[in-house]
């Protein structure tokens, strides 16, 4: 196959991202050897003799590398190198690499071309992924100096892996120089020394770039099938810079999506439906009411069956949305997205440096939990539920008020009530079977099963607020009197407390005991109890008796139980056990039916009081939460996922995990100016209701490995699947399903030009509010952990580890009130690091300022835990921001490779924080 010529342009050829290059087709080709999961093909590029167009011109290299498949004739820009300035023999520390699912075999060749830069902020905007059937622009700034190709088959079969190649003029003619290809493997250390690399900031710029397939070496191999299962599309680079000792260490970022990001909001939005079609129904079924309460339930309803259609429309819409796993930053309002967390992904950075072991260092990106579609013109959930609930408490409405907590607290019974109910029938009627099946061991465990289920029944309604509660229904009926004006030692109903109760204020509507049998309540509920007695002590007798018979020695005990109840019942001593145990068995059942009744009912008129203030803003609150949890939830799971697999031979993590819980750090970069106070007040409530948040390890049963959810909105379980033999290795205590528990703690510095506004005219208080709070969250982590974990551990951990004098910086930080202060974000995700916990990143889009500080991040981490030459932080930093996938990340996102901030935006963003020119301008996002 001949290979195209090249023009002064490569017009029509675009960079295709891995999965959409070409397919095999029908022809045969001979595929690479590689161990599953690895890369194909890396390799490095160096240039040596270039001869310049023009004499005594210092060339600024670039080697621009092209793919063509053997089926077919045109080429695919597939990467680049950076730029190396200023010499004819550039070392590019620039490679390219294969993912194992791109289509690349034996006779695919590749073209290299080297070409001189003579306009830096050109190149990039050059370098712009174009839209399909669009032209690119012209090739300014950069003229093409030669090019040379080889096929694949060539390079892995040459002697030692290394091809030396004439660099040729486009007429095929003239040799301007040579190109060397050499295969590179990320575990082997190169060899040599990097002190040839010039340090100098006029000599060569040092980085390698190269595409590269998932970093999997350094994990187990058997978690990948797993992990592929819920990481999708990676984009991954590879970097080799210069260590203070002059060896190379090599660096492979990855990032990839999740189809957690659809999954969950899935799992979720069905389980939200079922939650409030339930509540709809209950409110149906909360018999006769007066003429004012009617009213109220009556446009409750309407307003609360609009909301579910309105759930119900979303999740079909997202069902559409079958295999996706990405949403973009310019898809933020969109309606049917609006659960869907912002442009998450997994950013990974696999160090493999001398004289260390590997280390992966992970960050979820993802845009800040917020609810876009609705806005932010009012606020924030933070600020919005305060006023929501102080209105709600002060309004002289006719309902009663009950505080989130009672209002959560009767949801909790009610889905008690609504768990156990079943759950005893089923073990009655298991009791039943044991009786008819005659089996005194069989019936003894039944029984068993059934008392401590019904215990825990009883147990549910001990509480005050079911007594008052009845007590507010019971005067919502027709007919329901009110005689005395309430006593404030009553009930658990808040009042205002500085206003004095007028007549016909809305505490007039709390009903009062004189007016109430409340004794009946206490009889109902009593009568379980009893009639499980009676079941007990008829057990008891059946098998005492049944031994008797059979001659066995020892005589039953009857306890505490009443002989007179029970001798009353046994009339009949042949009868068999079931038919004497059937009648008791209905008494409980009916009891229990009573007392759920009655309870049911008179929760859900607390719920009724919670929906009945400020419709339809109260529910369209409510929407907000769960879309702003929604997206928090997705992130959450994505994390807690790949921080179980790649610590899942790390005996400590898992012992932290089920003793202590897992810390969850978010580093918040929204400014507290304008919009984003409204969507860092989202935030913040999206974070803290992660406490609601449990995991549970269950052994999968089939190839579906997604995680399933339960629960409802004051309590879900996330069931997270592990293969069998995975699963092994976990403690007992997690094998059994003890709740994992989670820690989540935000920390936001705004570092932007509305920041700033924000410091000299605005208000700052409530970052300090979030900050402060989480400090004190944080804190407690800290002291549980240390209470927690086995001495031995502890005691190496604080070798190890001054988290003492970590937390004592941060908090020196937070009051310290300096503007723009990043140091807090260092220290905050240091300490996470160190306390195993899981990273986010968040900025409104994840895509800029996330890159920033993600890239600055992880070359810190370079410089003080792998030993980057200091000479190399900046060049590092510049060389992920330039050609790293972040800036694949801004691609993928607005199609366009330029970070989204302008000049004036940069000056006001902390040193650290910029991008190198040519990397940024004026985007359409
Ligand atoms: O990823 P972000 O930093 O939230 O992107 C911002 C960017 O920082 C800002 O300079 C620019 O003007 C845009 O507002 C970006 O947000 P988008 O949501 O529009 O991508």
């Amino acid at each position: 196959m001949e290979i195209k010529e090249e023009e002064a342009s490569e017009e029509g050829q675009h960079f295709l991202p891995a999965p959409q290059a070409n397919d095999p087709g029908d022809f045969q080709f001979t595929s690479i050897q590689k161990s599953p999961n690895e890369p194909q093909l890396e390799f490095i590029l160096a240039c040596k003799d270039l001869v310049a167009p023009v004499r005594d011109r210092k060339l600024n290299t670039l080697v621009q590398i092209s793919v063509i498949h053997p089926a077919e004739q045109g080429l695919t820009r597939y990467s680049s190198t950076e730029i190396v300035e200023g010499t004819r023999d550039p070392l590019f520390l620039t490679g390219v690499t294969f993912p194992s699912e791109y289509p690349i075999y034996e006779e695919t060749k590749i073209k290299l071309t080297v070409y001189d830069v003579k306009d830096k902020s050109h190149d990039t905007v050059r370098t712009s992924v174009l839209s399909e059937h669009k032209d690119p622009p012209p090739e300014v700034g950069r003229s093409f100096l030669g090019y040379a190709s080889f096929k694949v088959g060539e390079l892995l079969k040459s002697k030692e892996q290394v091809l030396a190649l004439s660099l040729r003029t486009s007429d095929g003619g003239k040799v301007v120089g040579t190109i060397e290809v050499s295969v590179v493997k990320m575990g082997e250390i190169e060899d040599g020394e990097a002190d040839h690399i010039t340090t100098d900031v006029q000599g060569q710029k040092c980085a390698l770039v190269c595409e590269c397939p998932a970093p999997e070496s350094v994990s187990r191999k058997d978690n990948l099938p797993f992990l592929n299962a819920v990481l999708k599309n990676p984009v991954c680079k590879l970097y080799r810079f210069p260590t203070s000792d002059n060896k190379w260490m090599r660096i492979r970022e990855q990032m990839s999506e999740s189809i957690l990001s659809f999954h969950i909001p899935k799992e979720l939005i069905s389980l939200q439906i079922k939650e409030d079609l339930c509540r709809n129904q209950e409110l149906k079924e909360l018999g006769e009411l007066s003429p004012h309460w009617d009213n109220l339930r009556k446009n409750v309803l309407i307003h609360c069956d609009q909301m579910v259609n309105m759930y119900q429309d979303i999740l079909t819409e997202l069902s559409k949305e079958t295999g996706s796993s990405f949403k973009s930053s310019s898809n933020k309002g969109e309606k049917t997205l609006e659960f869907v967390p912002v442009n998450l992904h997994l950013q990974r950075m696999h160090v493999h440096s001398p004289h260390l072991k590997d280390a992966l260092y992970d960050v979820i990106t993802v845009g800040a939990p917020a609810a876009h579609f609705q806005g932010f013109k009012n606020g924030g959930l933070r600020k919005l539920l305060h006023r929501f609930e102080t209105e709600r408490r002060n309004t002289g409405y006719q309902f009663i008020y009950y505080s989130p907590e009672n209002t959560a607290k009767a949801k909790e019974v009610l889905s008690n009530i609504n768990q156990l109910q079943p759950l005893i029938a089923t073990h009655a009627d298991l009791l039943l079977n044991s009786a008819s099946q005659h089996s005194p061991d069989s019936l003894k465990n039944s029984l068993k099963m059934l008392s401590e289920k019904t215990e825990h029944f009883v147990h549910a309604f001990k509480d005050q607020l079911v007594r008052s509660a009845l007590l507010a229904l019971y005067t919502a009926r027709p007919g329901g009197v009110l005689k005395k004006p309430p006593s404030p030692k009553d009930g658990t109903e808040e009042n205002s407390s500085q206003d004095p109760p007028p007549p016909m204020r809305r505490q007039d509507s709390i009903p009062h005991h004189s007016d109430y049998d409340e004794e009946e309540w206490d009889r109902v509920w009593a009568n379980v109890g009893k009639s499980l007695n009676c079941i007990i002590a008829m057990v008891d007798k059946l098998i005492e008796r049944d031994a008797d018979s059979e001659g066995s020695s020892g005589g039953g005990q009857d306890g505490e139980k009443d002989p007179s109840l029970v001798d009353s019942i046994i009339t009949h001593p042949k009868e068999d056990w079931y038919e004497q145990l059937y009648p008791l068995i209905l008494t409980l059942k009916d009891c229990m039916g009573e007392v759920v009744n009655r309870a049911k009912q008179s929760l859900t008129f607390v719920l009724l009081q919670e929906l009945a203030y400020s419709l339809p803003q109260c529910l369209m609150l409510t929407l907000r939460r769960d879309v702003v949890f929604s997206q928090a939830l997705a992130g959450l799971v994505c994390g807690f996922i790949i921080k179980l697999h790649t610590s899942l031979h790390d005996p400590g993590f898992l012992e932290q995990l089920h003793t202590v819980g897992l810390l969850v750090q978010y580093e918040g970069l929204l400014s507290t100016y304008s919009d984003e106070i409204g969507m860092l007040e989202d935030m913040a409530v999206g974070i803290s209701d992660l406490k609601k948040v449990a995991f549970k390890i269950i052994e999968a049963k089939s190839n579906d490995v997604l995680p399933a959810i339960t629960g409802r909105r004051e309590h879900y379980v996330v069931e997270v699947k592990l293969p069998a033999r995975m699963f092994e290795i976990l403690p007992l205590q997690i094998k059994e399903g003890q709740l994992l528990h989670v820690c989540p703690v935000l920390f936001n510095v705004g570092i932007n030009e509305q920041q700033t506004l924000a410091e000299r005219f605005g208000d700052v208080s409530l970052q300090e509010s979030i900050n402060q709070e989480n400090f004190e969250l944080l804190k407690e982590y800290y002291t549980v952990f240390m209470e927690k974990m086995p001495p031995d551990y502890i005691s190496h951990f604080q070798e190890q580890n001054d988290l003492k004098g970590l937390l004592e910086n941060l908090h020196q930080n937070i009051q310290a009130k300096k503007r723009k202060n990043v140091e807090i974000m260092w220290l905050a995700a240091t300490i996470c690091r160190k306390l195993n916990g899981i990273r986010f990143t968040c900025c409104k889009s994840a895509k800029d300022r996330t890159s920033m500080s993600v890239t600055l991040e992880q070359c810190s981490i370079l410089r003080d835990e792998h030993q980057l030459h200091k000479d190399f932080f900046i060049r590092a930093l510049d060389c992920m921001r330039r050609e790293g996938c972040r800036i694949e990340n801004v691609v993928k996102n607005i199609k366009c490779r330029k970070y989204a901030f302008n000049m004036l935006q940069l000056m006001a963003f902390p040193k650290y924080y910029r991008p190198p020119e040519g990397t940024y301008g004026k985007a359409d996002t």
